[in-house]
């Protein structure tokens, strides 16, 4: 046998086209797919995707860290603010309950000193009368008293007023060179010290604490000032893509203090060489494997082999019929049954391409099976009903050794009916026949014939010509369509005679001229004549279409002897792609 090269078949584009738009849309999808510079960019797709969605586990792992980070940071300082102002009013409940001498007498300022040194973080005690510091526990009674003014806030906690004094200076009070906030009622005050921020675990961080007056109002504790209101404005995940900058914002418990805080991109990168250059490096290799376990699932899942082993089904496998010439009488006495596979981007797969695949997979009994049952089918409903027509399948001869041949010809009445079915036996490999001749005869008797298919190619043998019950022998197309002269077309007219003096009727393949065609009708053994000369492969409505205007086609009784010439009338060129 020989592999099909052909460029294509008569007519099946043009009159398949309409059985098949529906298909088009999903079809022209799967080909995108199919293609296989498309499984690369599938491949790419996936790697790509893999990748990117590693990056963003991987962001939004590292924005859970850092923003556990920025709160925790945040936390500390609202912390410290706020045990700090809860100490301030317990020492200034303590200094009313214990300090009562007279004030800022020498008994008052040393009651005053001694809570000062309570381990509670606050170390400066004023005492204030009529809103003007009279002494202080650091510097005593003071020579030159401080108008303290107006609060900065006046706030209630617990049902008791107090006043704040944000950021005040501290040197007139005995605390050259620093500032302090100042919290107290009416009497007692006291100076709460500056708070550090804890350091960042991801590079340089910036803070801001604030006392909280409302929702929109809020005054700076330290820090970058600004930063609270712009971490306000952070997006979801607390990264501002303005800056690039990761914004964490949390409230201590009594609301009085929140805090915000920043840290940048590129300071969090860089704070992690190793641990983000690892993560990426890992995130390549899984994606790496992703889009390779993506590709290896693609090409097992669109292999043409799995492709194909999918859709061997009776939709995807099309018939066409290659007619067959009586050389007497020049009257298209049969056809040959050639399958097409479509694709599933629609493309037409011929059968030396799938045939690999029907053997490699064992799938001929089910090629087989699709084939004569699609052929019967199509046959019956769109040829003629006075038409007879001898059919011919190809078969592998592993096919006869099972008991499925026959069933798929029941119904048939042989001598009755208009079509007559004929297997060609195509030997692919080293097959000894004569293990099927038994099933060569009970087909026979079903008025099922055997021929030999591709003769003198292959694993032909001579001998079967004389030992197997055939009833005919396809000659290879080699030899007719061998150039004039050569080997095997002189050997043509001998392998003619060969078979001819064994009793059987010859089929010659791929008469492809009219010269050939001419000198096959002169010769005595060459009973039928199948090739382009005559028709290509076509469809079953083309094969009625030329059937009809075939020139030896005549009415019964009246056939008429063809010519090459005669033929020719006939527009070929019209079938052929
Ligand atoms: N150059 C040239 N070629 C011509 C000419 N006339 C016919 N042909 C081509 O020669 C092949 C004839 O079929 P084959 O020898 O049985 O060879 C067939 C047959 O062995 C096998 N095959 C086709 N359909 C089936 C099937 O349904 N089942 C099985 N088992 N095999 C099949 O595939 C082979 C190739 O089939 P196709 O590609 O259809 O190719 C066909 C046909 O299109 C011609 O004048 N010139």
């Amino acid at each position: 046998m020989q592999g099909g090269t052909l460029p294509g078949d008569a007519g099946s584009v043009a009159i398949g086209e309409g059985k098949r738009r529906d298909g088009r849309k999903i079809a022209s999808f799967a080909g995108l797919v199919v293609l296989f510079g498309n499984r690369r960019l599938v491949r790419m797709a996936v790697l790509t995707a893999t990748f990117v969605m590693m990056l963003g586990v991987g962001g939004a792992i590292l924005s859970i860290m850092v923003g556990d980070d920025l709160s925790r940071q945040n936390d500390a300082g609202i912390g410290e603010y706020e045990v700090l102002t809860i100490r301030s009013f317990e020492l200034i409940t303590l200094l009313e309950r214990q300090v009562t001498a007279e004030a800022c007498s020498p008994a008052f300022l040393e009651g005053m000193r001694k809570l000062a040194f309570l381990p509670d973080g606050i170390n400066s005690i004023l005492y204030a009368q009529d809103g003007v510091i009279a002494c202080t526990s650091n510097a005593g009674k003071l020579e030159a008293p401080v108008i303290i003014g107006e609060p900065d806030l006046a706030a209630s906690e617990s049902g008791a007023t107090f006043d704040i004094w944000f950021d005040r200076p501290q040197g007139a009070l005995g605390l050259p060179g620093e500032t302090g906030t100042i919290v107290g009622g009416d009497g007692f005050l006291v100076t709460m010290p500056e708070i550090s921020a804890p350091a960042s675990l991801f590079g340089k961080s910036s803070r801001e604490v604030v006392f909280r007056v409302d929702d929109e109002t809020w005054i700076s504790r330290g820090g970058r000032a600004g930063l609270y209101a712009v971490a306000g404005m952070a997006g979801a995940g607390g990264f501002n893509w303005a800056d690039w900058s990761f914004y964490g914002r949390d409230c201590g418990e009594s609301g009085l203090y929140c805090a915000a805080s920043r840290a940048p991109l590129s300071s969090v990168i860089s704070s992690r060489p190793f641990e983000i250059g690892g993560f990426l490096a890992f995130s390549g290799i899984v994606a790496l494997f992703v889009g390779g376990l993506a590709d290896r699932g693609m090409r097992s899942y669109w292999s043409l082999a799995a492709r194909f082993v999918r859709g061997l089904t009776p939709e995807r496998m099309e018939c066409v019929y290659q007619p067959v010439v009586r050389m007497e009488t020049g009257e298209i006495v049969g056809v040959e049954v050639l399958s097409r596979w479509r694709d599933a981007d629609g493309r037409v797969v011929f059968p030396d391409t799938f045939l690999p695949i029907v053997n490699e997979r064992g799938l001929s009994r089910r090629l087989t099976e699709i084939v004569i049952g699609k052929a019967r089918q199509e046959l019956g409903q769109h040829l003629p009903a006075e038409k007879e027509l001898q059919v011919a399948f190809n078969i592998s001869p592993r096919d006869y050794k099972y008991d499925f041949l026959r069933p798929l010809f029941d119904g048939h009445e042989p001598g009755t009916a208009r079509l007559g079915f004929i297997l060609e036996i195509v030997e692919t490999e080293s097959f000894d026949l004569s293990s099927i001749k038994l099933e060569m005869m009970r087909l026979r008797r079903q008025g099922v014939r055997t021929y030999i298919d591709d003769f003198g190619v292959g694993f032909s043998n001579i001998g079967n010509l004389a030992e197997l019950p055939i009833d005919g022998v396809k000659l290879d197309r080699g030899f007719s369509m061998a150039p004039d002269g050569s080997l095997w077309a002189n050997m043509l007219p001998r392998a003619l005679e060969l078979i001819g003096s064994a009793g059987h009727r010859v089929v010659v393949e791929g008469v492809e001229t009219g010269e050939r065609f001419e000198m096959l009708k002169k010769n005595r053994h060459a009973t039928f004549a199948q090739g382009y000369f005559i028709a290509r492969p076509m469809p079953v409505e083309a094969l009625v279409a030329f059937l009809k205007t075939y020139p030896g086609n005549g009415p019964a009784g009246e056939l008429q002897p063809v010519t090459a010439s005669a033929l020719n009338i006939v527009d070929f060129g019209r079938l052929k792609r």
